[in-house]
């Protein structure tokens, strides 16, 4: 039986007029894979960023296990949701093993400034945490890095080690955001083989991820976000049929796209605007072109002096190309 392991209800976030998710439900059940993808700008990381913590929604809740998580990033950790970053935070200057470490402070006694300064009490954790940080390593293949520099690894191994990380808080979800981002044909597989055996370590997996072979192979259900809204969603095979996903990619209009009102609003104001220009000429026709001339001219002039007003710079530019 599948139980919810996240569930978001309602979830908007507005950022002053911008409203980048709009009342988006979503579930991740135990046991799954589930992708969320959408063009750029959709709401993805905003979306991730609701769900972690790191932003208060304007609207809606985010259940961990049945319970409404407190919007505080390490609490939610605490909770059991880790995440990786679209743009990798490591902690450069220190070792691979000292990552990892790191990673485990929400599952020690000791906090995470005794494990950056390295005191005393944390010497005891290490020893008792070092073995479970080594068998993290080894799951994703960098054990034999343990003393290298985290700056020094090459990308597509600063994103392993940045999952290792996140897997040493022992969440029961992960969420990943863009992990294959700058990686090679041959490193996007390997990741894909390591999402499948995070999962099959029980762990649930929620992936943003713009590689959609990446997306289509590894999930078990994948939703689109498009304009903050959540579009589709369905297993791989139902998403990539869906026309109205492919559309949205290529920036077409669809059927019940977000944009559709605003862009009906735009084509009727434009369709407007060029009647009233069809008139104003019928009327020069009947009334006379000179005199008409003459008044669109001072229309115009009262128009760019409305502009240049409304800013200091264009002001400026203007009289001074008029003083010329
Ligand atoms: N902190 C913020 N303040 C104001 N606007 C923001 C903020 N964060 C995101 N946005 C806006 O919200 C919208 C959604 O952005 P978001 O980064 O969530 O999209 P995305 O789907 O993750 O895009 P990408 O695939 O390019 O990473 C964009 O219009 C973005 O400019």
């Amino acid at each position: 039986m599948t139980t919810p392991v996240l569930e978001a209800r309602d979830v908007t976030m507005r950022f002053g007029g911008l409203t980048a998710v709009r009342s988006v439900d979503f579930t991740v059940n135990s046991g799954e894979i589930v992708g969320l993808i959408g063009p750029n700008g959709a709401g993805k990381t905003t979306f991730f960023n609701c769900l972690t913590g790191l932003y208060v929604p304007t609207e809606g809740t985010v259940a961990y296990q049945g319970k409404v998580l407190p919007p505080k990033p390490h609490l939610v950790t605490q909770a059991g949701i880790a995440r990786t970053f679209q743009n990798i935070r490591l902690f450069a200057n220190m070792t691979v093993l000292e990552n990892v470490l790191v990673g485990r402070h929400t599952r020690t006694k000791e906090g995470l400034w005794s494990a950056l300064l390295r005191g005393p009490g944390f010497r005891k954790a290490e020893r008792d945490s070092e073995a479970k940080a080594m068998e993290l390593l080894a799951f994703v293949g960098l054990d034999a890095k343990r003393d290298h520099l985290a700056r020094n690894l090459p990308y597509g191994e600063q994103r392993k080690l940045e999952i290792a990380r996140a897997l040493a808080s022992e969440p029961g979800l992960l969420l990943l955001d863009e992990p294959t981002a700058g990686m090679n044909p041959q490193e996007t597989r390997t990741t894909e083989e390591l999402v499948f055996a995070i999962r099959d370590k029980g762990i649930a997996v929620l992936v943003i991820e713009h590689d959609m072979r990446f997306i289509f192979n590894l999930c078990d259900r994948v939703a689109v976000l498009v304009q903050g809204e959540k579009l589709v969603e369905g297993t791989s095979d139902v998403v990539q049929a869906d026309e109205r996903v492919v559309a949205a990619y290529l920036g077409e209009p669809f059927e019940g796209d977000p944009g559709e009102a605003e862009a009906a609003e735009v084509e009727a104001a434009e369709a407007a605007a060029e009647t009233a220009d069809a008139d104003d000429t019928a009327d020069a026709d009947d009334s006379g072109a000179a005199d008409d001339i003459a008044d669109s001219d001072s229309r115009s002039d009262a128009d760019t002096s409305g502009v240049a007003d409304s800013t200091g710079e264009e002001n400026d530019s203007t009289t001074k190309g008029e003083a010329q």
